[in-house]
C-alpha cells in the first residue's frame, strides 16, 4: 500500500515538532514537508533537527502552497486563522486536511465546513482514542442522569495555552449536552456564585500552569453523590499518533467534514 505524504503545518510547533516525530516512526506514512508562518524565527531550518532528530535534509517552507503539491494530507495545530487559510489551501490542490487546531469562531467554521465540500476534512479538539472514548460515555451519563446532577467540566493545561475553554472541554460539554438533548450553547453556565447558576446549566473550570500536556474531567454532582469521568494526557505524542491515523485515513474518503470519532469507529 503507498505511504500517505503528510505536510505539517506549524512545524516548529509543540505539536508540529511532536508529528513530524510520528510521521518518521509510521511505516505507512512519509514526511512532505513542513512550513510556518512568512517571517517566523524557524524558516529555513532542517525540520528532523527541529523534532529533536537527525537532519533530514528539509527545510522549514515559508508557504503552504509548494508543500501541498507533494503531499495527499496536511496536519495542522496552529492558529485559528492559519487554519482557515489553509483549509482554503488544501481544498485548491485537492488535499485532506487533518486538523487539531482549537478556538475557532463560528466565521471560522464556516469556513472549514465550506472547504469541506471539496475536500476531506478531519477535525477534533482532541485527537486521542481515550478522549474520544470519554465524551461517548460524558453522553450516556449525562442522558442517564437527569438535571439534579449538576455539570462541571474542569481543564487542566501548560501555561501557553492561549484559548480557553479547551476544544476538549467545549467537545466533552457539546456531548453532555447531546445527551441531554440540548444545545451547549443555551446550557453554559454564566458564574460561580449561588444564584448564578440554574438547574441544567454546564460550566467550566480552567487551570494553566507548567507544563500540563492536558487534564479533563467531568463531574455530575448530585446531593448525594457526585460521579466524575477523566483523562490525562501524557505525552503530546498521542495526539500525533491521532492526527497520523486520521491523514491515513482520510485517503480516498469522499469531501466532508469528519470527526475522530468517525476515525475510530465509534460511531
Ligand atoms: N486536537 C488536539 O488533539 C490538540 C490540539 N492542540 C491545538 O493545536 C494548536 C497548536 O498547539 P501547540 O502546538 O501547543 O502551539 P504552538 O504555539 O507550539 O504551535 C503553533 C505553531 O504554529 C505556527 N504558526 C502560526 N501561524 C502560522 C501560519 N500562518 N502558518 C504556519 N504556521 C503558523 C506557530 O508559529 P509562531 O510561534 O512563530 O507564531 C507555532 O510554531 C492549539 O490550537 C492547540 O489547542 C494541541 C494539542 C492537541
Ligand atoms: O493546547 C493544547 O496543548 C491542547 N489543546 C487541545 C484542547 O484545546 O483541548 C487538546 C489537548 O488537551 C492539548
Amino acid at each position: 500500500m503507498a505511504k500517505t505524504s503528510i505536510l505539517v503545518a506549524g512545524a516548529g510547533g509543540r505539536m508540529g515538532r511532536a508529528v513530524v516525530a510520528e510521521i518518521l516512526k509510521t511505516p505507512g506514512a512519509a514526511l512532505a514537508g513542513g512550513f510556518e508562518r512568512r517571517g517566523g524565527p524557524d524558516i529555513g531550518k532542517d525540520i528532523g533537527v527541529l523534532a529533536g532528530l537527525d537532519a533530514l535534509g528539509l527545510a522549514v517552507e515559508d508557504t503552504a502552497e509548494k508543500g501541498l503539491v507533494r503531499a495527499g494530507a496536511l496536519i495542522d495545530f496552529t492558529i485559528p486563522a492559519a487554519t482557515v487559510g489553509n483549509a482554503r489551501a488544501a481544498a485548491e490542490k485537492g488535499v485532506a486536511h487533518i486538523i487539531g487546531t482549537t478556538g475557532f469562531s463560528a466565521d471560522d467554521e464556516a469556513a472549514i465546513a465550506e472547504a469541506a465540500k471539496t475536500i476531506p476534512i478531519v477535525k477534533s479538539g482532541n485527537m486521542s482514542v481515550g478522549v474520544n472514548v470519554l465524551t461517548a460515555l460524558v453522553e450516556a451519563a449525562a442522558k442517564a442522569l437527569n438535571d439534579d446532577y449538576d455539570i462541571e467540566i474542569f481543564e487542566a493545561h501548560h501555561r501557553a495555552k492561549v484559548d480557553a475553554p479547551s476544544g476538549t472541554a467545549l467537545m466533552l460539554g457539546r456531548a453532555a449536552a447531546s445527551g441531554r438533548g440540548v444545545e451547549l450553547d443555551d446550557k453554559i453556565a454564566s458564574g460561580e456564585r449561588a444564584g448564578d447558576r440554574e438547574s441544567g446549566d454546564i460550566g467550566f473550570s480552567v487551570m494553566r500552569g507548567g507544563g500540563i500536556v492536558g487534564d479533563h474531567r467531568v463531574a455530575f454532582a448530585g446531593m448525594q453523590e457526585v460521579i466524575t469521568l477523566s483523562h490525562s494526557a501524557i505525552d503530546r505524542g498521542l495526539f500525533a499518533k491521532g492526527a497520523v491515523a486520521a491523514a491515513r485515513w482520510a485517503m480516498g474518503k469522499p469531501p466532508g467534514l469528519y470527526s475522530m470519532r468517525d476515525v475510530l469507529g465509534l460511531g
